[in-house]
């Protein structure tokens, strides 16, 4: 079967693409435009440093200046320590192994630190993630040997529609008060199944609620530890909060995304940390680190008597540091046993502490956003697979076309409810927008099939509001820009802030300060996105809001919800170009994140080009919520 083999050429296809990007993006920049990439930390000071596994050297480092740049420094990422005297030679390469807030540590390839970390201008610059590509490429290997040698090949056959999944049918079915009817389908199936099952989750249906509670009754059921993972840190970071919250030994692998004590104390580190056997690691450690610190003193270059002397405590560090890594691996083993639920990212499933364990149920949330490839990495380790997501929203960012275009872009996910309906329950109650907003994507994305609860069926932002309305700016003339990829629409920014101030001016009367709704201004466009950061800037009537307003693109907002969402779709033009407004995924999302009241801005004549947009304006008027601008502006 060729199956593994098309997805190892598209990920090879990929990791090309993918790295020649990024070697474009490093080669030619300066270490100031890596910084403000967020590739690069510069000027870093360093804060201590430590032995660690297998000869290596962890040092911490803090970044001293341009603390507020977003960047890309995490854990697990490969990294390089380097010195701007000479950035060619004076490197040396690692891995972060912890990143917090201004703070890092990074393990690197070398037992001491290098003569030239001495004389300052350090930094520490991201390296092309091989890693990543490497776990994948092996995953889908190993599941190819497996086929062809028909070893413990059961899920992978399933799982590519070679064979069907079973169920249970000795399970009398379980009730769960605070679920709905279909959240409780969905555990059941979940409970019952052997091989396969597929949560799939629209917006606001409580997605993350089920899988908690199915983990729950899993843990119950078979009394099995279960693997819990997600595509994103973001993502296994509320999952291991909220199976904490029920009462689950939640053990956290890898490294939070957000800085947060109770999160913090999930993972393995500082559950390690706080185990009894700790005391006597520190006192193990600190020895090895005198015998080291010892050593050091006597140069390479002196003589042979030191030379010797030299070896001799390295020797004796090395074998404290061998025992301090036994005691430390039956701290892990004895941490690693008693949790219920390991949590860690798809990648991070393999993370060196867990690479060796096995689970029965594996659990992969947000699985519309992993690449395929990816996936393969935990399913490896288990029985039996729960998938859930909703391949009706985003998918995952592939950076080559070719490998887009060949498949890499269609999630296990996605092929997985094609292959096996019979394990698919959707989530048919959502809990947060108004009835009239939720009505088009169900109609072309649930197949109807969405309802929204009774709390919010109803819910408006004061009694007379209408939650849905389409501006239509035809004929207005507010021309796009287009320069290279990226479109602007000033003219369309404009008239959105206009339409925002009057409304808003307009709720002062219903809300006080504390209790005002939550706005976001979204557009597909990079681009138009800056030009309305700017506009409102310069909109003194906007200005008191400061963060309940947030602007930005689409992609950022997924999984997120505001009262009220403005959509800025910025293509007016006259050649019937709607460039990636094409893809409708995206666009779901977008009309998907408000709860009370969604405006959408845009001109008809070019959206309407495309069916789903046509429509969605048709959709509008039935609902008596279109609007031209003229009338708006004429008012
Ligand atoms: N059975 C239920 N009864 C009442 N409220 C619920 C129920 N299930 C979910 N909710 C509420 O719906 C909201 C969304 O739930 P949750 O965070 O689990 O959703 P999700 O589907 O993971 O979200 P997303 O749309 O971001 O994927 C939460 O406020 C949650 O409290």
């Amino acid at each position: 079967m060729d199956y593994f083999k098309k997805l190892l050429e598209l990920l090879k296809t990929e990791r090309e693409v993918d790295r020649n990007a990024y070697l474009e993006m490093t080669a030619s920049t300066s270490v100031a435009e890596r910084r403000a990439n967020g590739l690069t930390w510069y000027p870093i000071a360093i804060r201590g440093s430590e032995m660690s596994r297998g000869d290596y050297l962890t040092v911490e480092v803090e970044r001293t200046t341009h603390q507020d740049i977003v960047h890309q420094l995490r854990f697990g990422v490969s990294a390089v320590l380097f010195s701007n005297h000479d950035p060619k030679n004076d490197r040396v390469e690692g891995t972060i192994s912890y990143q917090g807030g201004n703070r890092l540590k990074i393990t690197l390839r070398t037992d001491e630190l290098p003569e030239w970390a001495n004389n300052g201008k350090l930094g520490i610059d991201l390296l092309f993630d091989d890693n990543s590509y490497d776990e994948m490429q092996n995953a889908l290997k190993q599941a190819d040997t497996r086929l062809s040698k028909e070893e413990n090949d059961r899920l992978i056959r399933i799982l590519t529609g070679e064979k069907s999944p079973a169920f249970r049918d000795d399970l009398p079915p379980l009730h769960l008060p605070r679920l709905n009817e279909s959240q409780q389908a969905a555990v059941n199936r979940i409970l019952a199944a052997n091989d396969l099952a597929i949560v799939h989750g629209p917006p606001g249906t409580g997605k993350t609620t089920t899988l908690v509670q199915a983990i729950k009754a899993l843990i119950k059921q078979d009394n099995k530890q279960i693997l819990v993972v997600a595509p994103s840190n973001t993502a296994v970071d509320l999952l291991s909060e909220k199976l904490a919250d029920e009462g689950l030994n939640v053990l956290r692998v890898g490294n939070p995304a957000r800085v947060s004590e109770r999160l913090s104390a999930l993972t393995l580190d500082s559950r390690m940390a706080e185990h009894n056997s700790m005391k006597e690691i520190k006192r193990l450690k600190k020895q090895a680190n005198e015998f080291r610190d010892m050593a050091h003193k006597y140069k390479r270059n002196f003589g042979k008597a030191e030379r010797e002397q030299r070896k001799a405590l390295f020797d004796e560090a090395r074998s404290i540091m061998k025992s301090v890594e036994n005691t430390e691996q039956y701290i892990m083993d004895d941490l690693l046993t008693k949790a219920q639920v390991i949590t860690a990212t798809l990648v991070g499933a393999n993370h060196y502490t867990v690479r060796q364990l096995k689970y029965h149920t594996v659990v992969i949330d947000e699985a519309g956003q992993a690449l395929e490839p990816a996936c393969w990495i935990p399913i490896l380790k288990a029985e039996k697979v729960v998938l859930a997501g909703d391949h009706c929203q985003l998918s995952p960012t592939v950076k080559s076309d070719e490998a887009a275009r060949n498949g890499l872009s269609t999630t296990l996910l996605e092929k997985c409810i094609a292959r096996h309906p019979e394990s698919v329950v959707l989530l048919e109650e959502q809990y947060r927008m108004h009835q009239m907003i939720m009505g088009y994507s169900s109609a072309i994305f649930y197949e109807d099939k969405l309802k929204a609860h009774a709390s919010v069926a109803g819910h408006t932002l004061f009694p007379q509001d209408v939650p849905l309305s389409f501006v239509d700016t035809a004929g207005c003339g507010f021309d796009e820009k287009s320069e290279g990829t990226s479109t602007t629409n000033p003219e369309e920014a404009a008239f959105l802030f206009k339409h925002l101030t009057q409304f808003v001016t307009g709720l002062h009367t219903h809300y006080q300060q504390e209790d005002f709704p939550s706005i976001a201004i979204i557009s597909p466009y990079k681009q138009q996105i800056h030009l309305l950061k700017e506009q409102l800037q310069d909109s003194p009537a906007l200005q008191s809001y400061g963060d309940k307003i947030s602007v930005n693109t689409i992609d950022s907002f997924q999984g997120q919800e505001r009262d009220i969402v403005y959509i800025s779709m910025t293509r007016s033009n006259n050649d019937n170009k709607i460039g990636f407004l094409s893809d409708i995924r995206r666009m779901n999302v977008a009309m998907t994140r408000a709860r009370k009241k969604l405006v959408i801005i845009g001109d008809s004549a070019t959206l309407s080009q495309l069916p789903f947009y046509a429509g969605f304006i048709t959709y509008a008027e039935q609902q008596n919520a279109y609007q031209s601008a003229w009338e708006f502006m004429d008012n």
